[in-house]
């Protein structure tokens, strides 16, 4: 598990990090999303111990990261701008890693790399911005570590290599204990690959949740009710975050189980009532609204 306990990091008078305090679990694929200038790569390189906080604590496994040789050894960092030796092909990134990292899979790395139709000999120079991610995830996954942190790894790759990725995810964490940390300033290229989400808004983390969770509670209905009364009886009775009209019918957005608010809704004998789907937009925009955080750029 990794805590970030009231952390922050200033360069001169920009605080890049803003107390940020949140746990990334085990076995969870992790999404940091902020738009730009939010913090995420900070907070990452802070996590990988390549800077240090000015204050508070970044634990993982209960030991402090920075200058901490026994932990490097539990992750692996993949940087936005990460550097490949001119000339070196996948063989040899595999081989230096495989020196790094005792634990390296060169059989798993192999198969990942047929798997993305990746030529090990060919320069990685000659790659695409696309195969060198990939690259980078293959051998990231193949070190066996128990952290994968990528810095904004998926932004742009294809959805059917982003499927890709999600399955050995999703198989990594079956099998051994695996936590991919994901920075990224787009949600919807995170929405089908995590399974928590740390929203990132000028240094400070606005909400730590679990998507499923988020999804769970917030509720957005359509429903007729035989008179004006009766909505606003539900209106006190439920946790409205939103309600329109189109006509007779009346669009509620509630905080809730589906349960709970269909009861309370039902018990005021509709004409007609049911449960829509809720884009990730509307929920993010209903849990963020509180802080008047504008989260439509994150959805680009
Ligand atoms: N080495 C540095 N020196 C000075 N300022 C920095 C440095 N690194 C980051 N910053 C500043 O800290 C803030 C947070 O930057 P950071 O790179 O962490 O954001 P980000 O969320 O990763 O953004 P992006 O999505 O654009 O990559 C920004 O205002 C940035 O200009």
């Amino acid at each position: 598990m990794i805590e970030i306990k009231n952390c922050s990091k200033a360069f001169g008078k920009i605080q890049a990090v803003n107390k940020v305090t949140m746990d990334i679990g085990e076995r969870e694929v992790f999404g940091l999303i902020g738009s730009n200038g939010a913090g995420k790569s900070t907070l990452l390189r802070i996590m990988a111990g390549i800077i240090r906080q000015d204050r508070g604590e970044v634990l993982m496994d209960e030991e402090p990261v920075f200058e901490n040789e026994r932990i490097k050894e539990h992750f692996f960092y993949i940087p936005d701008d990460a550097y490949i030796p001119a000339n070196c092909n996948a063989l040899d990134m595999a081989e230096f890693y495989r020196c790094i990292y005792p634990g390296f899979q060169q059989a798993r790395f192999e198969t990942m790399m047929k798997q993305f139709h990746l030529d090990g000999k060919r320069k990685i120079s000659t790659f695409s911005k696309g195969m060198k991610k990939q690259l980078l995830v293959i051998l990231g996954i193949s070190t066996g570590t128990k952290y994968l942190f990528c810095d904004e790894t998926f932004d742009g790759l294809d959805p059917v290599m982003r499927q890709a990725v999600k399955s050995i995810f999703a198989s990594e964490i079956m099998s051994r204990e695996f936590t991919p940390v994901i920075a990224s300033h787009n949600l919807r290229e995170l929405e089908d690959i995590c399974d928590h989400i740390g929203l990132l808004h000028q240094g400070g983390i606005l909400l730590s949740r679990d998507l499923e969770d988020m999804k769970f509670h917030i509720h957005k209905i359509q429903c007729v009710l035989t008179d004006k009364k009766k909505e606003e009886e539900l209106k006190k009775e439920l946790e409205v975050l939103k309600t329109e009209h189109q006509g007779s019918l009346l669009l509620i957005t509630a905080r809730g189980t589906r349960r709970e608010i269909m009861e309370k809704i039902q018990a005021k004998n509709p004409l007609f009532c049911e449960v829509l789907p809720l884009t990730l937009e509307e929920i993010f925009i209903s849990e963020t609204e509180v802080a008047g955080y504008e989260v439509k750029n994150l959805f680009q």
